[in-house]
């Protein structure tokens, strides 16, 4: 039985309902000097990009599934007069301004916004040039900051909706995000829980906050059953935060155990579902270079954190935890090891389930498209060369709301 809006109970079970965020302008402030900084590897071309996102929500909507976009919720909230002064406060202090006139000349000129065009600043961030002659005497910090684009930074992964929230059982948990570059997109969620009625704040739990210390992203966050999700533990992903999220879940949900899987933390592999998704009621797909490498812990309900067993491998720890006799880890690649790597860095393994043994990947990955073929699994392919330059797949890019139970 479920009162709210939310339902996730695992990770293949048919998607109904996700939230996306189509790519905007934001991507088209991307420049060599902030890729770094802003989490790219390359500068996508918008226009392509959008069109190959266009075809990615089409793939999920001619199955049965609702989509949603953050533009559009953020845009219907702020219509609201008062939503709309708290929310542009809020965008201003989750901005690091620096400077509290500057701060209030922002605000006036945001005031004077649509809501969409608000929406658009919140998510494309403000360029000087966009909102000249706001200064009119200089601070120290203008001064210091005289050569730097903007007042407000873009957001160019919040196309990548997986990370900043997940919806776990009936509940949402609202993530601390690990980077600077990211953080803002959370008070969005925020703000979708709190005051749009498809989240019902009231009905649906709170299992994470993003003021909390510990960061958690979503892409490290695997619902695997009702009763079970695996959580990695990684570049982005705190030791700390897992523990915390994971007491939480034993205390106020149906959710009896936790996998920890503890990954290599670098770049390439910034979350769990970057080197393995699960694609089937006991198939998993999984990039071999990290196989050996991966640790397991399975955590259990304790008195203030969690119990800790430490298991003998990924394997047995997913047999255990899911009641099966065997489960099958599908290596991605198709036997090769340069082909596995390279395929992996274009996401191969980020698969997206639509239903169980039924999956959306990039084109682009041959050799595991055909793996997970030959392995009996459906595979959707999408066009993925504009968007893979984020460094995310079709899992990255989707936060599923509703998924049937199995
Ligand atoms: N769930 C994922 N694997 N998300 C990928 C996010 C990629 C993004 N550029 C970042 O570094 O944050």
């Amino acid at each position: 039985m479920r009162d709210g809006f939310l339902n996730v109970t695992s990770e293949i079970g048919d998607l109904r309902a996700v939230l996306l965020h189509r790519p905007g302008r934001e991507l088209e402030r991307l420049t060599p000097d902030y890729l770094h900084e802003l989490l790219f590897d390359d500068i996508p071309w918008l226009k392509r990009m959008q069109w190959e996102h266009d075809e990615f929500a089409k793939v999920m909507e001619d199955r049965g599934c609702r989509v949603y976009y953050y533009e559009d919720l953020l845009e219907e909230l702020i219509k609201v007069e008062h939503v709309k002064k708290l929310f542009i406060n809020d965008l201003i202090k989750n901005s690091h301004i620096d400077s509290t006139e500057l701060e209030v000349l922002i605000e006036e000129f945001l005031l004077t916004l649509t809501p969409k065009e608000i929406v658009e600043v919140a998510i494309a961030g403000l360029e000087k040039k966009d909102a000249p002659n706001l200064i009119e005497e200089y601070n120290l910090v203008d001064y210091i900051r005289q050569e730097y684009p903007f007042y407000i930074n873009p957001l160019p992964n919040l196309y990548f909706t997986r990370d900043p929230g997940v919806v776990i059982g009936n509940g949402l948990a609202i993530n601390k995000m690990k980077t600077p570059a990211r953080n803002r997109e959370t008070m969005f969620l925020e703000y979708i829980y709190q005051h749009h009625p498809l989240f019902k704040k009231p009905i649906t739990p709170q299992w994470y906050d993003y003021k909390e210390t510990y960061s958690i992203e979503g892409g490290d966050v695997l619902v695997l059953s009702d009763s079970v999700v695996a959580i990695g533990c990684s570049e982005r992903t705190s030791a700390r935060g897992i523990e915390i999220l994971s007491q939480r879940l034993f205390k106020e949900s149906s959710i009896k155990k936790v996998l920890a899987v503890q990954i290599p933390f670098t770049r390439a592999y910034m979350h769990l579902d970057t080197v393995f998704t699960m694609v089937d009621h006991d198939k998993f797909t999984i990039y071999p270079g990290v196989e050996d490498l991966l640790q397991a812990y399975e955590l259990t309900e304790g008195k203030t954190t969690p119990r800790v067993k430490p298991m003998v491998s990924l394997k047995e720890a997913l047999k255990a935890a899911l009641n099966l006799p065997n489960v099958q880890l599908i290596q991605s690649g198709g036997g090769d090891d340069i082909t596995a790597a390279r395929e992996q860095w274009n996401d191969s393994t980020n698969t997206l389930a639509l239903s169980p043994g039924s999956v959306i990947t990039y084109n682009r990955n041959e050799a595991s498209n055909e793996t997970l073929r030959k392995h009996g699994i459906e595979v959707i392919e999408i066009e993925g060369s504009e968007l893979v330059r984020g460094r995310g797949g079709p899992r990255c890019m989707s936060m599923p709301l509703i998924r049937e139970e199995l």
